[in-house]
């Protein structure tokens, strides 16, 4: 079965102090997790905790500075970009390419893999998130939360295997929120996704299958 494992993952920063001095900034030295196929994992945690970084370190974006991030693809060993190619990515800023419409964005993952079906398929992830009438709209004439529609159509159209959600409800009112977290949640379960999510919201955490907080170092199952 599909996942990613971290073993004894350490990680840290090297910075300036106010005062221009050099400075470590440790986030974890011995964070063990399994991310599953078809699981959804939340991770909680004060601000500055380090829960971006570790998405990024799961997401094999970043490579830690000790440890190991071990992939299991289809039955076998994976290194980085086999799991880029099956992932799909939600952000706080969305991160939509402005000069593309509704519908190229959502192609864009399937052009870039030379996919001659891009358009019929990110049709269909455009009517998924309902928003078919807006296709060729660009992204800044829509609203956060059409934006984030938008985007959540462009990381489920290539069926990722593993789906990265950075406080994917940060930039919205709580209203568009909880429509977004239902969308996010019924879309994983419907392409059978892993989802890793970071966020602040209690709520959409407590959609997920298992929540983790980050904090002081730790990674804490919570009940
Ligand atoms: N590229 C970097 N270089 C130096 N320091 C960094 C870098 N990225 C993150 N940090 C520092 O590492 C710490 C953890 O950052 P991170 O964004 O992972 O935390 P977070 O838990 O996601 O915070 P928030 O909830 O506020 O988004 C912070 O102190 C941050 O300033």
């Amino acid at each position: 079965m599909d996942h990613i494992e971290l073993r004894a993952l350490g990680h840290w920063f090297e910075g300036r102090s106010q005062g221009g001095e050099p400075e470590t900034i440790y986030l974890f030295d011995n964070l063990n997790l399994t991310v599953r196929a078809g699981r959804s994992h939340a991770i909680l945690g004060p601000s500055g905790a380090g829960k971006s970084s570790l998405l990024s370190l799961i997401a094999a974006l970043e490579r830690p500075r000790s440890g190991e991030v071990a992939i299991h693809l289809d039955g076998r060993a994976a290194d980085a970009p086999s799991l880029r190619r099956r992932s799909g990515f939600v952000f706080q800023q969305f991160h939509l390419l402005p000069e593309l419409d509704a519908l190229g964005n959502v192609a864009l993952p399937l052009r870039l893999r030379g996919d001659g079906q891009a358009r019929e398929k990110a049709r269909h992830w455009l009517e998924r998130v309902g928003l078919s009438a807006r296709a060729a709209h660009k992204p800044n004439q829509l609203s956060g939360g059409e934006q984030q529609r938008l985007a959540i159509a462009r990381a489920f159209v290539a069926e990722p295997a593993f789906v990265f959600a950075d406080e994917p409800t940060g930039n919205l009112d709580q209203h568009t929120a909880a429509y977004i977290g239902e969308l996010l949640f019924g879309c994983v379960q419907e392409q059978g996704s892993a989802l890793v999510l970071v966020t602040h919201s209690d709520t959409l955490s407590r959609m997920a299958d298992c929540r983790y907080r980050l904090s002081g170092g730790h990674l804490e199952l919570l009940a």
